[in-house]
């Protein structure tokens, strides 16, 4: 594989949207092949996992359905777009990953990391990223950025996971710290409780050495 997989992470509302825009725009002066994507979703049957998923209709959906619906999602996804991209040479920006599913089904709703783990690995046959940005910001300003998005009213347009309670949303971010923190050679903690110029400029800063080491 001659491509780069980079991923972002963190809370619901962190930034991260904004943020792979930012970096795509840089990426597009630099004459590489570039893939935006996101989970859940990507791929025709992925986003209709996601539809599934995420839709606040169905609050009767069990914990292991979940871990399952997420990872059959992503193995569509990895095998049917990130590994060809990535075997092309392309850039893979990528909204999300494995490290979702270890922070919000894992230690979110109590499950065990070494389940969550297997079953991931299985879906996405080992795939790690090379880079992951993981914008961290306390739970209760990425709602309100939330909150903000959708108009300022209290929970229009929020998804399945997003209207989980604040304490789900500490642990989710507690739990992408501790990855962070454990995997400090894959993962860049970047504080995104600032400006969104501050935010893009240490990530752009990090590509770039990241290009360098690649060359
Ligand atoms: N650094 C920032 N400061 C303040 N608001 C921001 C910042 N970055 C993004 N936003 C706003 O917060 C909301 C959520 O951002 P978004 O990029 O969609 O987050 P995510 O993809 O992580 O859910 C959007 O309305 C966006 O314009
Ligand atoms: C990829 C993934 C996402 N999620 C959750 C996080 C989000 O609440 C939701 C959808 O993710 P996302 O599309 O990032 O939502 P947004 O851009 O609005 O922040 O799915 C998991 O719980 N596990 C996963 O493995």
């Amino acid at each position: 594989m001659t491509g780069i997989f980079i991923t972002f992470e963190g809370p619901d509302g962190a930034g991260k949207t904004t943020q792979i825009n930012r970096l795509a725009g840089e990426i597009a002066k630099l004459n590489r092949k570039i893939v935006f994507t996101r989970e859940p979703g990507g791929t025709r049957i992925s986003d209709k996992i996601r539809s599934i998923i995420l839709d606040p209709e169905y609050a009767e959906m069990k914990n292991q359905a979940e871990v399952l619906l997420y990872a059959a999602s992503r193995a569509q996804h990895v095998h049917e777009k990130i590994i060809p991209a990535l075997n092309e040479g392309s850039i893979v920006l990528c909204d999300r990953f494995i490290d979702a599913s270890v922070a919000y089904q894992a230690h979110g709703l109590g499950i065990s990391v070494d389940t969550v783990l297997m079953i991931n690995r299985f879906a996405s046959s080992g795939l790690i990223p090379t880079r992951t940005y993981m914008l961290d910001i306390p739970a209760q300003e990425s709602l309100k950025r939330l909150h903000k998005r959708a108009g300022g009213d209290e929970d229009a347009g929020l998804d399945r996971i997003e209207l989980r309670k604040l304490e789900y949303h500490r642990t989710v971010r507690e739990a992408f710290l501790g990855i962070a923190k454990e995997q400090s050679d894959r993962v860049l903690l970047v504080n995104a409780n600032r400006g969104e110029e501050e935010i893009a400029a240490d990530i752009l800063a990090d590509f770039y050495r990241l290009l360098d080491q690649q060359n």
